[in-house]
């Protein structure tokens, strides 16, 4: 090939780079406009929308702005919280213009992978940004509260190699590692024994800093009971309010070591966001003490406010309203929570919240009552985002570590594909369904980001993205799976659109397969496995009866669910949507509705490490170990609907690190404020276990529904289709 000839060819090679380049340009634009109503323009301007560079890909601020900031000076640069885009406007046409042909189509790189970015120009820059959330009533930060040398004293005031453990009352929880002083306080009954001091006292070392409390006024008498947590990074601490019988008003934390956030949720939904800094000291007194529940979600990033300087109070509403924050990575937090024990019952004026007032245990945060069914699909898509998306990214993990049967039919489908196939798994999980044929060329994807990292850990191929708009060309693929998803999908609409969505995908003649999880849980009068366990459970496994039973008559579970005083309703199965809301499901019994919550437990106090991502070996052995442990419902594997779990994403083992949004599923009030119930809360459990229970969003199918819908799918045929253990399956094939 002469000069001229390879010239060519290159030029070529670069038209169609070009093309390609230009088309996924196109598509990133239509979906900005589709799903954010983001107007891009070909013209020339100073601003542009950078897609996949938002804080929703686990971008964080400086990498971006790192790689923008070559091009020119930015005068502003915008980072919605969740959002998979950013904006950024340049002082001058050229930088932009600089920075839209250096940048485009390529690749960042944050952390240890990387994104590619596409930029296109905007008119203007439209993200609404919300008032900032005030405190709640009764909070105070103090920031710079000991000096780095106290620091250093009182974190080597606590031996954590001390063997004994009788001094104080040391524990490994699940979460994190905790000390007490003075009295312990037990995680089983959420109280303290009060004439049962511990041989420990509050160390000497804390004294100067309890004293500068009183001096300055913060409390009034000295604490006699300490709590030393310790969570490494991952780790949290459930939502929950401090007992009302056990301590007095006031109570201090002192935070040491690395930053982290805390989330306080108001029983009205209101959720507020509070960074705190090392050497910060937290007052919690009145309304934020008694009624506001606080906790610190499991999780290795923080979105925390871009310029810290600014902020003196550090409050970001949850969910992020922000556009100035980053991603702060997080790192071992000691915190010293310093409380008076109370001698006589409680008589605070939050009787709702109050053990003494005959309120449940006080570690069960008040949440209001459950969603109704959405009637619009911007409630639809609220519901879905509180009850099916963050769930699975808080038990991403556990999930995961649970998860790795595939099921047999769906490996008998995936292994016809002929050899070379393009197989796309929309909702692929953690990826189990990926490896199944190795000649295939498969490719995944979820709406959860900690699932596609651990499908990544796995050395799988897979991206983030939500099952309605899946950034994959038409007609690219030989087949797609969608295993457990489409009942997640809260409207008929919006069911449908994810069918039409995985058929596009299709290449004329290819073939997907859907499982959804049936209503008919016995069929051809078989029961399924999921029923069939329930039995087993009451034929005398001990402990699983007693979770099952728990399920049922759980009194936390009312507060959670309805918020009212009536322990028996509300937890019952209920048989209907009720006042327009939706029932929670009894684990492991017939539904009788086709809309529900199902609700799912995730345990505090095994030991660190139990879990452990890895090889077969160990996840064998996990298996074992929730087989003992685990609650009705994380035996599930026999059913793909069923996210079993206790705690994962509070597992050290498996914790992942692209864990960017705050996630405590269902801690947040939607934006529109329609769907405030939380989807999780907290019980407290004998064998110093903190449950927190989750509810996941699901529309179970009557027989013939699945046909139906993707009989309103056009170019497109039922092949087959099937019940498998309490599934509604189909194969389909495109015309
Ligand atoms: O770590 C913290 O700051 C809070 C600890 C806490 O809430 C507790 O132990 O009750
Ligand atoms: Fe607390
Ligand atoms: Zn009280």
């Amino acid at each position: 090939m002469d000069a001229s000839e390879e010239n060519n060819v290159k030029a070529v090679r670069r038209s169609k780079e070009e093309k390609k380049l230009l088309r996924k340009q196109i598509k990133a634009s239509h979906t900005l406009l589709k799903h954010e109503g983001i107007h891009t323009t070909p013209q020339l301007t100073r601003s542009l929308v950078v897609a996949n560079g938002g804080l929703g890909n686990s971008v964080s601020r400086e990498e971006l702005s790192a790689a923008l900031k070559e091009m020119g000076e930015v005068e502003s640069l915008l980072m919605p919280p969740h959002k998979p885009y950013a904006f950024v406007t340049y002082r001058c046409e050229e930088s932009a213009l600089k920075a839209y042909t250096h940048l485009n189509g390529q690749k960042l790189q944050c952390g240890e992978s990387s994104v590619m970015l596409y930029l296109a120009y905007v008119n203007s820059v439209t993200y609404e940004e919300e008032a900032s959330v005030p405190l709640p009533e009764g909070l105070v930060l103090l920031e710079d509260f000991v000096s780095p040398e106290e620091e250093a004293l009182l974190l080597a005031a606590v031996d954590w190699s001390s063997t004994n453990e009788d001094v104080t009352a040391q524990k490994a929880l699940k979460h994190r590692r905790v000390k007490h002083y003075g009295f312990e306080f037990r995680y089983d009954n959420n109280n303290v024994d009060k004439d049962k001091p511990l041989p420990a006292g509050i160390p000497a070392e804390c004294l100067p800093v309890l004293e500068r409390c009183l001096r300055n006024g913060q409390i009034n008498v000295m604490p006699d009971q300490l709590t030393v947590n310790q969570y490494e990074s991952g780790q949290g601490i459930p939502p929950h309010v401090d007992t009302h019988s056990a301590f007095e008003d006031t109570i201090l934390s002192l935070s040491l070591g690395a930053k982290t956030v805390m989330e306080f949720r108001h029983p009205d939904g209101r959720v507020v966001a509070v960074v705190l800094p090392g050497r910060s000291l937290l007052v919690m007194k009145s309304e934020s003490r008694y009624l506001w529940t606080h906790g610190i979600t499991p999780r290795k990033f923080d979105m925390v406010p871009a310029c810290e300087q600014q902020s003196p109070d550090h409050v970001t509403p949850e969910p992020g309203t922000r556009s100035n924050l980053t991603l702060s990575k997080r790192g071992t937090r000691t915190s010293f929570t310093f409380r008076k024990i109370r001698p006589e019952p409680c008589r605070c004026a939050f009787p709702s919240a109050c053990d003494s007032q005959g309120a449940p245990s006080t570690l069960s945060p008040s949440t209001p009552s459950p969603p109704a069914l959405p009637c619009c699909h911007a409630d639809a898509a609220r519901l879905e985002e509180e009850y099916v998306h963050r769930v699975y990214d808080a038990i991403a993990s556990h999930f995961s570590s649970t998860r790795h049967s595939p099921w047999p039919r769906v490996c008998h489908f995936l292994s016809s594909l002929p050899p070379g196939s393009v197989l796309a798994d929309v909702g692929c999980g953690n990826g189990k369904y990926l490896g199944v044929n190795p000649e295939m060329i498969a490719v995944g994807c979820d709406r959860s980001s900690a699932l596609v990292q651990i499908c990544a850990e796995r050395g799988f191929h897979a991206f983030v993205s939500d099952a309605l708009n899946v950034p994959l060309r038409t007609a690219s693929c030989d087949a797609c799976i969608s295993i457990a998803v489409i009942h997640h999908f809260s409207t008929e609409e919006r069911r449908l659109a994810a069918m039409r969505e995985l058929v596009r995908l299709l290449k004329p003649g290819g073939h997907a397969l859907i499982y959804v999880w049936a209503f008919e849980q016995e069929y051809n009068k078989q029961r399924s496995k999921y029923l069939k366990d329930h039995n087993k459970e009451h034929n005398g496994k001990e402990n699983l009866t007693k979770n099952t039973s728990e399920d049922r008559r759980e009194p936390h579970g009312k507060s959670a669910i309805q918020n009212s005083g009536h322990l028996e309703e509300g937890y019952e199965p209920v048989g209907k949507v009720t006042d327009g809301k939706l029932s929670v499901h009894t684990n492991r019994t017939a539904f009788n509705t086709q809309d529900l919550l199902v609700p799912w437990h995730l345990k505090e106090g095994k030991k660190p490490g139990e879990e452990e991502s890895g090889d077969g070996v160990k996840r064998n052995k996990r298996k074992e170990k929730s087989k003992k442990v685990l609650t009705n419902q994380t035996r599930t594997d026999s059913n793909p609907g069923l996210s079993p779990g206790f705690d994962a994403t509070m597992s050290p083992g498996l914790r992942l690190e692209t864990d960017d949004a705050t996630h405590s599923p269902g801690s947040k009030p939607s934006p529109s404020g329609t769907t405030q119930t939380s989807s999780s809360h907290l019980k407290s459990e004998s064998e110093s276990h903190l449950t927190a229970v989750f509810h996941r969003y699901y529309h179970v199918f009557h027989q013939g529904e699945l046909e139906q819908l993707c009989s309103q799918v056009d170019g497109v045929k039922v092949q087959s289709s099937y019940h498998d253990q309490g599934n509604w399956c189909v194969i389909l094939e495109k015309d």
